[in-house]
């Protein structure tokens, strides 16, 4: 796939490591932390080979379809509840085999699932929330892995409405891991954009027994 070749002319594969400073929240970008040339294959092929599903949660006693798709990755076949749908987690294949290890490699942990989401267009979304069971969010690592159109991540405390919101760019091959109290104090959102963009496949990985 070309969408994504045209920045090569004005990048370079880089890393750039960038750390920010929010009250109670770990979180640190990698810009380039996969090549152009690897994210365009990784974008290919998980786009092409992932099962895609399309869950649906209730509002106001609706049934309705989030607007995503999504798909569940992890060590045992265990079912996870999400929205209103119970899943199966499908087992590892090599591509994601190969992210989550280079992933593992920035953190002291293994990762036990994935979440996959797949943003097809400017519609597609994900609102405010946070990551983990309310009382799995301790000391929890999340490491979010980018590829496709770059969308901005919205971060904004749970509580305190003195912080400002930040946002941060995730774009193609980045990732973004999140650490230590983050998911108990702050919230975070993908919104939908008001110009056409190009699709986007983003990757949470997470621990959990
Ligand atoms: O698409 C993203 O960058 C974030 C996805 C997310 O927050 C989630 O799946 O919990
Ligand atoms: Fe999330």
């Amino acid at each position: 796939m070309d969408l994504f070749n045209q920045t090569e002319l004005f990048s370079t594969d880089e890393v750039i490591k960038t750390t920010f400073d929010l009250p109670g929240a770990d979180v640190t970008l990698f810009e380039n932390f996969f090549s152009t040339k690897e994210s365009n294959r990784l974008y290919d092929s998980l786009l092409k080979n992932t099962i895609w599903e399309q869950d649906s949660m209730t509002i106001y006693g609706k049934q309705v379809n989030l607007p995503r798709l999504t798909a569940w990755y992890g060590d045992t076949a265990k079912t996870v509840s999400y929205a209103d749908n119970n899943r199966k987690m499908l087992p590892w294949n090599a591509d994601l085999k190969c992210i989550k290890e280079r992933v593992e490699q920035e953190v002291s942990i293994k990762f036990t699932r994935c979440l996959l989401n797949y943003y097809r267009d400017r519609k597609d979304s994900v609102d405010w929330h946070q990551d983990y069971e309310e009382s799995q969010r301790e000391n929890t690592v999340i490491g979010s892995v980018t590829f496709g159109a770059t969308r901005p991540f919205q971060l904004k405390h749970a509580t305190r409405n003195d912080l400002k919101r930040i946002s941060i760019p995730l774009a193609h091959g980045s990732l973004l891991l999140m650490q230590g109290a983050t998911q108990n104090n702050w919230k975070h959102k993908i919104p939908k954009t008001s110009k056409p963009i190009q699709p986007r496949i983003n990757l949470t990985f997470r621990w959990i027994k």
